[in-house]
């Protein structure tokens, strides 16, 4: 990939999208049925303008955040993505490792296939992602492997009870666990690059790749189902399950897809550090609402939570929208995995350094030389245009202080 001639995340889309097999490209790209919340990701950004403040002092800018203790260089994480390693030879590790070169976290998935302890060597400080069956079993062995191997933040995700419908995934030939479908191969040998440098030398140093970190112990290969379904379990998970993790676990703990506000109460209440405000980038529930509508109300019902965002962030505008209606920081998915496919580790890092420069540039002409400066104050709606003089921007919340943790 020749980075100087992929300018946005856009750019760096189309450059994943010829270099994956289609029945891959779909799975990362493709939402659930008719793709209503993955567009609505979108559309939520696009009905927010700034409020730009010209004649301030900007020749300094800031967009260094805290979280949880750490100190990071830009409020864009990379989210949990499963089975990166079809994109891009040891996927799991290249995604970290791009992350913690660029001072930002992310978060290792459940469906991963690198096991999470050389994930956690290669880049300290990753954090990791369940999904976990209402089975003590499974979760307490987990969380004493969690700790063993110095996981400091674990994130739970909950939106996933049972699969989605994906049906451009169906009309590919692709599942998970991965069938040689003869289209998935024909796929492959449309993209030659993707079969030498992904896929064989992945079953060259690898075999086939296991799921390592569903559990405590060894999943089983990503083509063989598991006994009955990986999911099994999940759909029983309560707040009472999560308020018993949270007893036994003494790091930071994260509830990842949540939209209602008495949801983010509920996540307070039981201790939780921190919530994400997410549709799973509308691959779950379709027609589930956008996380940026939500946002504010989310952040009003649990002050005391560090509220994260993801879901169609594509651009450094987005990332000041969200952080001004509320997010600590937020999250992407997609614009990681497209890097990923396209240039492996460089094309991740890619990804992240054209958000980070797209920020700065935005912080500049918005004039606000820090993004713990951001608030509603800096934004109107769409639908409140025009702006009468005197009338209050702000709306829901009041504006935040100083958001440093
Ligand atoms: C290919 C792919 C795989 C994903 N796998 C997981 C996963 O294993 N666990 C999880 O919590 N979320 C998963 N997600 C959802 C992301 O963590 C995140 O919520 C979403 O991608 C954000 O939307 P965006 O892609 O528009 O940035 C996945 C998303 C994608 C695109």
């Amino acid at each position: 990939m020749r980075t100087e001639r992929v300018l946005s995340i856009d750019d760096l889309a189309e450059a994943a999208r010829r270099r994956l097999p289609p029945s891959i490209h779909g799975y990362v790209s493709g939402g659930s049925e008719d793709h209503v919340s993955l567009e609505a990701n979108r559309a939520a950004f696009r009905r927010w303008r700034f409020l730009t403040r010209p004649l301030v002092d900007v020749s300094k800018r800031s967009q260094a955040i805290d979280l949880f203790g750490a100190a990071y260089a830009s409020p864009v994480g990379i989210a949990p993505m499963g089975v990166s390693g079809l994109c891009c030879f040891d996927g799991d590790v290249a995604l970290a490792r791009a992350a913690a070169k660029a001072g930002v976290p992310s978060v290792l998935s459940a469906a991963s296939t690198v096991p999470l302890e050389l994930v956690m060597r290669e880049a300290p400080g990753t954090w990791y992602q369940a999904y976990l069956p209402a089975q003590h079993a499974v979760i307490d062995p987990l969380l004493e492997r969690l700790k063993a191997a110095g996981v400091g933040v674990l994130v739970i995700t909950v939106d996933v009870q049972i699969a989605s419908v994906r049906e451009n995934e169906l009309r590919n030939g692709f599942s998970i666990p991965l069938r040689f479908t003869p289209r998935l191969m024909a796929g492959g040998l449309m993209r030659p690059r993707w079969m030498v440098e992904t896929f064989a030398r992945t079953l060259w140093k690898q075999g086939i790749p296991r799921f390592e970190n569903f559990t405590a112990t060894r999943g089983g290969r990503i083509i063989t189902a598991a006994k009955g379904d990986h999911r099994a379990g999940r759909a029983a998970m309560t707040w009472d399950e999560l308020a018993r993790i949270r007893e036994r676990w003494p790091g930071r703990l994260l509830v990842k897809g949540l939209l209602r506000p008495e949801d983010a109460r509920a996540a307070q209440r039981i201790g939780a550090d921190g919530i994400f405000v997410s549709n799973h980038g509308g691959r779950q529930l379709d027609g589930a609402v956008a996380p940026l509508d939500v946002l504010p109300a989310m952040v009003a019902a649990a002050p005391q939570l560090t509220v994260l965002l993801d879901g169609g962030v594509r651009r450094g505008t987005d990332v000041l929208k969200a952080l001004a209606l509320g997010a600590r920081a937020v999250f992407v998915g997609r614009p990681a995995m497209y890097g990923l496919a396209a240039g492996g580790e460089a094309g991740a890092t890619h990804a992240l350094a054209l958000l980070r420069r797209e920020i700065d540039t935005d912080l500049a002409l918005l004039g606000c030389a820090d993004v713990r400066q951001l608030g509603p104050d800096w934004l109107v709606r769409d639908d409140r245009l025009p702006l009468q003089d005197g009338e209050r921007t702000a709306f829901i919340h009041p504006a935040p202080s100083l958001k440093a943790s």
